[in-house]
């Protein structure tokens, strides 16, 4: 019988591929004991998040394997973002499937390398186990922020302005066009691949929720979709939101297709894979939300208003309720 997948042993691929990325962090003790150990800084709290990425569910079973490890970096990232934490270090559980080889194990622990880099964030260790199911990769990631400063998704007010970062509906378009589902000749080429390096590498906001702290009243980021992420703002905080869907920022590859077909934006706001910031402020911080836009250089739009009440309701530019038929993605 040949032997496919991975030839090397567990213990090889843990000391070649993962000790690299660990060689920056002296408490992940070189992979080499039970478990890592962290200071935390006096007057500082950790921030601990955890996100799973699954094939076929999260990821193509077709997608590059350091593009894989990057998403499942940076959608962990996101979530610390949406505290207003800085990263500290991650845990990492791969479950890889019996086509894994050493190449493919390989090139996803360089993945892994490549953001370590651009988010300043090493691992601190993790487990290694094989799957007879789909590839399954699980991250966990700690953050620090200030005591008492984290951002919350509670804090929202009925009068405050509702703001979301970025371009919404790129990533859910991106998984379209790398599935086929686009109407043949619709988008340019390039706008093709903007819209799936969107879907591939989520952008998590760091640097936007840190500045967010003591600014923002509540804050969440965008994974399942903006309606259905601002209804779990909306339910924690005890309010509602109006959402105004013409005022939903759209990226210039995104924006052809809602002029050629505007129903398609209900579902650019339920589709998900956005990982933008979507955050909360009174509404006398209007310009300092607009310094913060031109310091960081990252576009943030007002979509809506808080209000008294409960739950998500969108409405169209002539101001007739739109009603979507799922508010966005849910596992089950
Ligand atoms: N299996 C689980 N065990 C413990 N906590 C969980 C589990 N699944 C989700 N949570 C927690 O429930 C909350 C909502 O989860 P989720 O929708 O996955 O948030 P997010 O979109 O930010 O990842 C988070 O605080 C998360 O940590
Ligand atoms: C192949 C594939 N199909 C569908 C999707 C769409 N999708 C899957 S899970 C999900 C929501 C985000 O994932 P989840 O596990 O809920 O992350 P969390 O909300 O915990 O951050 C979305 C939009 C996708 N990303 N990839
Ligand atoms: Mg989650
Ligand atoms: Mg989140
Ligand atoms: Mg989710």
């Amino acid at each position: 019988m040949t032997k496919t997948g991975s030839t090397s042993g567990e213990f090889d691929i843990i000391r070649q591929a993962f000790a690299p990325l660990a060689s920056a962090m002296p408490g992940a003790l070189d992979l080499l004991d039970d478990a890592a150990l962290l200071d935390v800084p006096a007057g500082e709290q950790l921030v601990l998040t955890k996100d799973a990425l699954v094939a076929g569910v999260h990821f193509l079973e077709t997608d590059a394997p350091d593009l894989v490890a990057r998403k499942l970096l940076r959608t962990n990232l996101s979530d610390l973002a949406a505290m207003g934490a800085a990263p500290a270090g991650y845990l990492l559980a791969t479950a890889w499937s019996p086509d894994c080889d050493d190449a493919w194990i390989q090139r996803f622990a360089d993945g892994l390398r490549q953001d370590q880099e651009e988010f300043g964030i090493a691992l601190l260790g993790g487990d290694t186990v094989k799957t007879p199911g789909p590839k399954t990769f699980t991250l966990t990631a700690l953050g620090r922020v200030p005591r008492g400063t984290a951002l919350r998704r509670g804090g929202a007010t009925a009068g405050e302005t509702v703001y979301v970062s970025g371009t919404i509906g790129d990533g859910f378009l991106g998984l379209m066009s790398l599935t086929g589902k686009l109407p043949a000749g619709a988008v340019s080429k390039t706008d093709a691949e903007y819209l799936e390096g969107r879907y591939h590498l989520p952008r998590p906001r760091l640097a936007l929720g840190q500045r967010l702290r003591n600014v923002a009243s509540a804050c969440l980021d965008v994974s399942d979709g903006l309606v259905a992420d601002l209804g779990h703002l909306s339910e924690v905080s005890g309010v509602g939101i109006n959402l105004y869907l013409d005022q939903v920022p759209l990226s210039d590859a995104a924006r052809p297709l809602t002029e050629a077909d505007p129903a398609l934006v209900a579902r650019l706001v339920t589709g998900g894979d956005d990982y933008e910031l979507a955050f909360t402020a009174p509404a006398d911080l209007a310009g300092e939300i607009e310094a913060i836009s031109s310091e960081l250089n990252l576009s943030i739009t007002a979509v809506g208003t808080v209000v008294e009440g409960a739950g998500v309701r969108g409405f169209d530019k002539s101001g007739a309720e739109v009603v979507f038929d799922r508010a966005g993605w849910t596992h089950f």
